[in-house]
């Protein structure tokens, strides 16, 4: 006997088996209902006194069969698919006069059922009217589903199913093409923070992951603040917010949800198995956005290292499948990519990184004591993700690579020689940019590049002065200094004083101190070397004898 689902308890055995022959109907497939199968429903829920609901395919052919309403019904678990509709529609009966109730069209909208029928039972148990929804288009102006006049039943015996069904998916796809060619398709994303009273913070939170989005390759065309007291353990921000999340990227075409804040591997899997999206949080998001930045074998190793450290515990469950493996942004959604790679493999790889990147460690290790014995002081250069290091790098030694107007562009931190007037040569090194709630699988990872950070003798910490939430941005970075261990004595320049407003610059400078400059402009260069040199000389730097006379 096959399953039948939904709330069977308590029914006779019989019941349960005429129930589950149900399995054996078939429909055409261009048909919503035959007048033997009307009959049949209509009897069998009168006798058991209860609804019954079918889900039917394409080819008419009956895949589950439930005792219950709608949203009684377990629909069979399909992966993230670009098919505009499921390929699903869903047959029951209400016992008693009743139209499509609001529970019944979110479950056509949620599973975006081709179509959805509710058959009413008359009080003698024959077939009455017979109700029908459509999806309606995305740029519709009426609501998300098109509801067709009830008639008896027999009056909708002839409606083309089929023809209907093609016309939609016609309708999604010209629409879902239109959009794309205006925004040269990048992955189009509805971005989603949480404010459970951070107030500003929340939405600074949200603008920046707008900005990650961008880096990352993909569209962010809405960005929504959803405001909850406390975080549902399930769904985050609630069932009802998150009907409301795919009916607003329905409209947009997004096939993304990017989240602000990180997930628990259950909530991402549950926000994704009711959505039908494709879900992402800002961890994955970051650690995506490393994986395109990541240039040399060293950024490589470490970048899959943090991915796969981040993956682990999000597979429990999915058994060999590493459906969200690369489900990244401009990559292949989870249901796409089944890579059968099991765990144990996982594993394997992860030790094999691991201990590649000891070496490497070694070897920086080794770099680092040379230069020690050279006595050339170190100056590295932190800050802020995009606050312009890279290009202040640049300036101060003359060479390099040119700055980027990404986050992260900068993986691979380099290092220059350069001059500071009355100590003589020294070396700068760049560095990653931080961000504020770094990714824990991140920070361990790259405590390698940081390293160089701890070894420094003394810090450039670069704040972009012109943008809103410096100050914010300076803690940020001086609070993960403090977590790394760093003790060397911190000069902070004021970048981009060029752009920034000079009360701005100016409020800046009375609460943190601070050389204004501009790497773009190689304005304040000179006052900046001249306080480098001071914090060296202080810390006791013997200057080279031909640098007192620079
Ligand atoms: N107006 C202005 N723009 C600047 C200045 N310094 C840097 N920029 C711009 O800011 C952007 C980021 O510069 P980068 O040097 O790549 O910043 P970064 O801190 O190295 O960034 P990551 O390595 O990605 O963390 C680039 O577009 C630069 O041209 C400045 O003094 N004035
Ligand atoms: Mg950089």
């Amino acid at each position: 006997m096959d399953k039948v689902f939904g709330r069977t308890q308590g029914l006779k055995k019989s019941e349960l088996k005429r129930i589950s022959n149900l399995y054996r109907r078939r429909l055409p497939k261009d048909r919503v209902l035959t007048p033997e199968l009307a009959h049949t429903l209509a009897a069998l829920s009168a006798e058991v006194g209860r609804p019954l609901s079918l889900v039917l395919d394409r080819e008419g052919r009956v895949v589950r069969v439930a005792v219950g309403d709608a949203k009684d019904v377990p629909f069979p678990e399909e992966g993230w698919s670009e098919r505009r509709l499921s390929g699903y529609r869903l047959l029951h009966t209400h016992l008693g006069p009743g139209g499509l109730s609001r529970p019944d069209l979110s479950v056509l909208f949620l599973r975006r059922l081709d179509n959805l029928a509710a058959l009413e039972v008359e009080a003698d148990g024959r077939p009455g009217l017979l109700h029908l929804a459509f999806l309606s288009p995305p740029r519709a102006l009426e609501e998300d589903w098109r509801v067709l006049p009830p008639k008896p039943f027999h009056q909708y015996l002839d409606l083309d199913l089929w023809g209907e069904v093609m016309a939609l998916e016609e309708e999604l796809s010209r629409q879902a093409r239109v959009l794309e060619v205006r925004d040269g398709s990048g992955e189009r994303a509805l971005l989603v923070g949480v404010d459970t009273g951070e107030g500003p913070e929340a939405e600074a939170v949200l603008r920046e992951l707008a900005e990650l989005t961008r880096t990352a390759g993909g569209v962010p065309v809405r960005q929504i603040l959803v405001f909850r007291k406390s975080l549902d353990p399930r769904y985050l921000v609630g069932l009802g917010k998150l009907e409301e999340l795919k009916s607003l990227a329905y409209h947009e075409n997004a096939s993304t949800l990017i989240f602000g804040v990180d997930l628990t591997p259950a909530q991402a899997r549950e926000i994704e198995r009711v959505t039908g999206l494709k879900v992402l949080d800002r961890t994955q998001l970051i650690l995506d956005i490393f994986a395109l930045h990541a240039k040399t074998p060293e950024a490589q190793a470490q970048v899959e290292l943090a991915q796969l450290r981040y993956l682990l515990p999000r597979l429990v469950g999915k058994g060999k499948e590493m459906s969200r493996l690369g489900g990244g942004i401009g990559t292949r959604g989870p249901g796409e990519t089944k890579l059968e790679v099991d765990r144990r493999r996982l594993q394997d790889r992860i030790a094999h990184l691991s201990r590649k990147l000891q070496d490497y460690a070694l070897r920086r290790q080794e770099a680092r004591q040379k230069r020690k014995r050279r006595g050339v002081p170190l100056v590295a250069v932190v800050g802020y993700t995009n606050a312009g290091k890279t290009t202040l790098l640049r300036a101060l030694t003359r060479a390099g690579e040119e700055g980027e107007d990404k986050l992260f562009a900068t993986l691979r931190p380099l290092t220059r020689r350069g001059f500071l007037p009355g100590v003589g040569e020294v070396l700068f090194t760049d560095t990653v940019g931080f961000i504020r709630h770094m990714p824990e699988e991140l920070l361990t990872a790259f405590r390698a590049t940081l390293e160089e950070v701890r070894e420094a003798d003394v810090l450039v910490h670069v704040l972009d002065a012109s943008e809103e939430g410096a100050l914010e941005r300076h803690r940020v970075v001086r609070d993960l200094l403090l977590d790394l261990g760093v003790e060397a004595p911190v000069v902070l320049a004021l970048n981009k004083a060029d752009r920034a407003a000079p009360y701005d610059l100016y409020f800046l400078g009375e609460r943190l101190g601070g050389v204004p400059v501009s790497a773009l402009k190689g304005t304040g260069l000179k006052e900046l070397k001249e306080a480098l040199a001071r914090a060296l000389l202080d810390l006791g730097v013997r200057p080279q004898a031909w640098a007192q006379y620079t």
